[in-house]
C-alpha cells in the first residue's frame, strides 16, 4: 500500500467519527453561517508570483516539524509578511491539523484561506466552507476521475475554489478534463513522498496559459521561488522552510519581494 493510501484510509476512519457526530444538514447550516468565501481566484490571478504560506506541525517525510501552539498568530504573521493565501493542513494523523486550526486561523486575517487535507466525499467540502475555507485542495492521486469531476463541480457550487494537485502528465489531464481553473504542481510524490522539483517545469507546458498554475512543495528560499517563477509558476505553495525558520513573516516578505521582481512576467 503506498503512503497516499495510508494516508487516505486514516482520513477515513476519522471522518467516519465526525460523520457520526454531525449531520450533513447541520453542516450546512453552519457552512451557511460562515463569512462570505473570499475571491481567491483573483488574489491568485494578481501581480507578481504569489506565496501561499501553509501552517503545517508535521509531515510523513519528516516526522514533527514544530509545535505551532497559536496556528492563528503564526498566519497573521504569513498574512503581514504579503502572503496571498494561507494553507491549513487540517489532517490529523499525519500532519497533526484539525478543523479547528482552520477556523482559528479564518477568525484571525481577511484573505484567502485554503484546507489541505485529503479529501474525498463533499461531506468534507462542507466542512471546509461551514469552518472558513475559501479554497479546498483536491488530489487526483487519491481519486477516481469521476470522483474528482464531482468534488470539482461541488466545491465550486458551494463556493468554494477548487485547487486541484496533480503530479504527473497524465494527471494533469484529468485535472484539465475534470475543469480546474487551479492546478497545484507537487514537488512530491505522495505516493513515495520523493522530491523532485523539476516535475512543475515538465507539467506546466501542459497546462493552458488561463489556468492559474501553483508550484507546491520544496521551497527552501526566494531562488527556489525564482527557478519555479521561470518555469510559468503564478505562485507558490511553501510550508516547512516557514514553519522551522526563525521568522515567519520576514521569510514570506522575502518570498513575495522575490516574487514581484519586474523581471517576472507578470500575473496570469
Ligand atoms: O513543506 P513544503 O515542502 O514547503 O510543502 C508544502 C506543501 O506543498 C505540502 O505540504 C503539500 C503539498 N501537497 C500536499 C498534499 C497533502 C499534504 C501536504 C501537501
Amino acid at each position: 500500500m503506498s503512503v497516499l493510501d495510508e494516508i487516505i484510509d486514516g482520513v477515513r476512519a476519522d471522518l467516519a467519527e465526525r460523520q457520526r457526530d454531525v449531520s450533513l444538514d447541520d453542516l450546512k447550516a453552519k457552512a451557511e453561517r460562515a463569512p462570505a468565501p473570499k475571491d481567491a481566484l483573483a488574489a491568485l490571478r494578481g501581480p507578481g508570483v504569489g506565496v501561499i504560506a501553509e501552517v503545517k506541525r508535521s509531515s510523513p517525510s519528516k516526522g514533527a516539524l514544530a509545535a505551532i501552539a497559536d496556528p492563528a498568530a503564526l498566519a497573521g504573521d504569513y498574512e503581514a509578511g504579503g502572503a496571498k493565501v494561507i494553507s491549513v493542513l487540517t489532517e490529523r494523523r499525519r500532519f497533526g491539523g484539525s478543523l479547528e486550526d482552520l477556523a482559528a486561523v479564518r477568525a484571525n486575517v481577511d484573505i484567502a484561506v485554503l484546507r489541505k487535507d485529503f479529501i474525498v466525499t463533499s461531506y468534507q467540502l462542507w466542512e471546509a466552507r461551514a469552518y472558513g475555507a475559501d479554497v479546498a485542495l483536491l488530489i487526483v492521486a487519491g481519486l477516481e476521475q469521476d470522483a474528482l469531476v464531482s468534488l470539482v463541480e461541488r466545491a465550486e457550487s458551494i463556493g468554494l475554489l477548487p485547487l486541484v494537485e496533480v503530479h504527473t502528465e497524465e494527471e494533469v489531464t484529468r485535472a484539465l478534463d475534470a475543469g480546474a481553473k487551479v492546478i497545484g504542481v507537487n514537488a512530491r510524490d505522495l505516493k513515495t513522498l520523493k522530491v523532485d522539483r523539476d516535475v512543475f517545469a515538465r507539467l506546466a507546458p501542459l497546462i493552458p496559459k488561463d489556468v492559474v498554475k501553483i508550484a507546491e512543495s520544496g521551497v527552501r528560499g526566494p531562488h527556489d521561488l525564482l527557478a519555479y517563477a521561470s518555469a510559468g509558476a503564478d505562485a507558490v505553495l511553501v510550508g516547512e522552510s516557514l514553519v522551522t525558520g526563525k521568522d515567519p513573516r520576514s521569510a514570506v516578505a522575502d518570498l513575495v519581494a522575490a516574487g514581484a521582481h519586474p523581471a517576472l512576467r507578470q500575473g496570469g
